[in-house]
């Protein structure tokens, strides 16, 4: 059971730092979330050195409760999110946009609605090839992932039976990772309909979504803990229970104003900003890192000195190390909308539309541990079109000196031709599957038949309505070769022309694999904590206790 007054088994304020008091440490991670939680677990458990994290948000149980952690409203928030915006433009129908980005411990962890899948074999070797590292090999990087998880088969007891879901041998062997992977023991009835759908627009079923291949069709894994069916994320899995080390130090509703170097270019600390204190610092003894995700991660590497030369001296901010590359080279993947079309099964806001519905759910969800708010509300079946592999860049830029104020994010979505048509092919073969939904009534209620049969009029109807986030962006500190002069971290994450400061996070990605980004952060974050270790001296000890070799 959750006590909220709990965290990690401490009461909380137990294991925080003194805001406005100057400290040192071994290390300082600058964010929370997905990577940093990550980060901070693994430094604490395979090294005997001090550890600081500080978070501008706090616990998303403390400050969401339930929202946060029930699947069904897991897309709901309230103050866990940094409120950005991207740049509108003729791609996008010139709408403005809200892109999410989580701001609690867990990160967007804590925010996303916990889709686990990892990508496809091939760009991971490309990935290799890109940095000049083979551990990023699908085949060598399995072994990151692989930490990552505690896989759980679904509740075939529990499930309905026409909604089985396939998974691997493979999958049922990852068992000893601290992240809880597992199918809801509730599927949209919709779903059911999903085999005939995919079958018959020629799709294929894959045995899961976490084997290398993702060209077909079958139910999605989950974040979620089967104890209590809540949320499990980079907080509850990582970073809570490394709490009660008593080497790691939390600064919450804290952020981090800029990264401190001295006058050999070498991180010592940073500069953290707390209403109504004054900025005080965290020095850092042995390294910086840097986990603030895509979007904030290269404006802080602009504001601390680091970047292209040209858009920081127009804000009059020197360089310690001009890197024409930080917060280009984004890549994302988009929404594009739809097929909206009525059925006859309830839908996933139908089945909870009254409040008889919503307190039977809930006694269910608590008494049992089943029914629909232990979903999020998407299996398979929903009709919704994602670009997963995109040409189009975009870049994050800064046009302030004041952390608070937004980056300044231009994602470029459908920008190219071979984006554009993968979007109207898209829609095509989502059709031939809607047609095979035996639940569907009738005829499409949106985009209409004469838009849908026109490639212009449905290219024009995807910019003006479909394209929008589904918050994937990566890259913007980009991995390269040693030498790369259009990186801005080398295999290991440490960023170029300076020392002691790695980007550990989806932003220094070296390329982002199809699918959705989670299990990519946390692989990546697991494998480059490992070169953080080594090269602090920690190598025997982490042996020892994490049987790397
Ligand atoms: C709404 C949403 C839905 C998503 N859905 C899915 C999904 O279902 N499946 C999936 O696989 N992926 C999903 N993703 C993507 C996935 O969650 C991210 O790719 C991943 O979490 C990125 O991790 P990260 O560590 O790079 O960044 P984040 O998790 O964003 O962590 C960055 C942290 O740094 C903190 N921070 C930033 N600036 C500062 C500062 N100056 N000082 C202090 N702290 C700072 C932030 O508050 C944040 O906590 C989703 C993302 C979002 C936002």
């Amino acid at each position: 059971q959750w006590f909220p007054q709990f965290i990690g088994g401490h009461l909380t304020g137990t294991s925080f730092g003194i805001p406005g008091r100057n400290a040192t440490y071994d290390y300082v991670i600058i964010g929370g979330r997905t990577a940093g939680s990550v980060v901070a677990a693994r430094l604490v458990e395979g090294t005997n050195a001090t550890v600081a994290v500080v978070e501008a948000g706090t616990f998303y149980e403390l400050s969401n409760g339930n929202l946060s952690q029930v699947p069904y409203y897991s897309q709901q928030y309230s103050g866990l999110d940094w409120q950005s915006h991207i740049e509108s433009g003729m791609f996008t129908g010139n709408r403005p946009l809200h892109y999410a980005q989580g701001k609690n411990l867990g990160g967007s962890s804590g925010r996303n609605p916990m889709l686990y899948n990892r990508g496809t074999k091939g760009p991971y070797d490309l990935w290799a090839e890109e940095v000049g590292d083979n551990s990023y090999r699908w085949d060598n990087f399995f072994l990151f992932f692989e930490k990552s998880i505690n896989f759980t088969p679904p509740d075939m007891t529990l499930r309905a039976a026409n909604a089985s879901a396939n998974y691997s041998t493979q999958a049922q062997q990852e068992k000893s990772g601290p992240l809880h992977v597992h199918y809801p023991n509730y599927a949209q009835p919709i779903s059911s309909y999903g085999p005939e759908a995919y079958a018959g627009a020629g799709f294929s079923p894959v045995q899961d979504f976490i084997s290398g291949d993702l060209n077909g069709y079958n139910y999605f894994a989950f974040a979620i803990d089967l104890d209590g069916n809540t949320r499990s994320s980079a907080e509850t899995a990582f970073f809570s229970p490394a709490m009660s080390s008593g080497r790691l130090t939390v600064y919450q509703s804290s952020t981090v104003r800029k990264i401190l170097f001295d006058r050999n270019k070498r991180a010592i600390g940073v500069e953290i900003d707390l209403p109504g204190l004054q900025p005080y610092d965290l020095n850092a003894t042995k390294e910086v890192i840097l986990s603030a995700g895509a979007l904030r991660s290269p404006q802080l590497l602009m504001l601390s000195e680091i970047g292209l030369n040209a858009t920081m001296s127009q804000l009059g901010i020197p360089t310690v190390s001009a890197l024409d590359f930080v917060g280009q080279n984004m890549h994302d993947s988009c929404a594009i909308g739809g097929i909206s079309f009525q059925m006859t099964t309830p839908s996933q806001t139908s089945i909870l539309s009254t409040e008889e519905d919503r307190i039977k759910a809930d006694e269910q969800f608590r008494v049992s541990g089943t029914g629909p708010l232990t979903n999020i509300g998407a299996d398979f079946a929903s009709v919704n079109v994602i670009l997963v592999a995109t040409t189009s860049r975009g870049h994050v830029t800064i046009n302030s000196t004041n952390v608070f104020d937004q980056p300044v994010i231009k994602t470029n979505w459908l920008s190219t031709i071979a984006d554009q048509e993968v979007a109207v092919d898209a829609y095509r073969r989502v059709l031939s599957t809607v047609e095979n939904i035996e639940a569907r009534v009738g005829d499409y209620t949106a985009p209409n038949s004469t838009i849908l049969s026109d490639n212009t009029l449905l290219l024009q109807y995807i910019q003006d309505e479909g394209v929008g986030p589904i918050h994937h962006a990566s890259i913007t500190c980009r991995m390269g070769r040693e030498g790369d002069a259009t990186a801005v971290v080398d295999p290991k994450g440490r960023v170029s022309g300076v020392q002691r400061l790695r980007v550990i996070d989806s932003s220094s990605f070296g390329f982002t694999p199809p699918g959705h980004t989670q299990a990519a952060t946390y692989g990546h974050t697991e494998k480059l904590v490992t070169d953080v270790i080594r090269d602090g001296g920690y190598a025997d000890r982490w042996n020892e206790t994490v049987g790397m070799g």
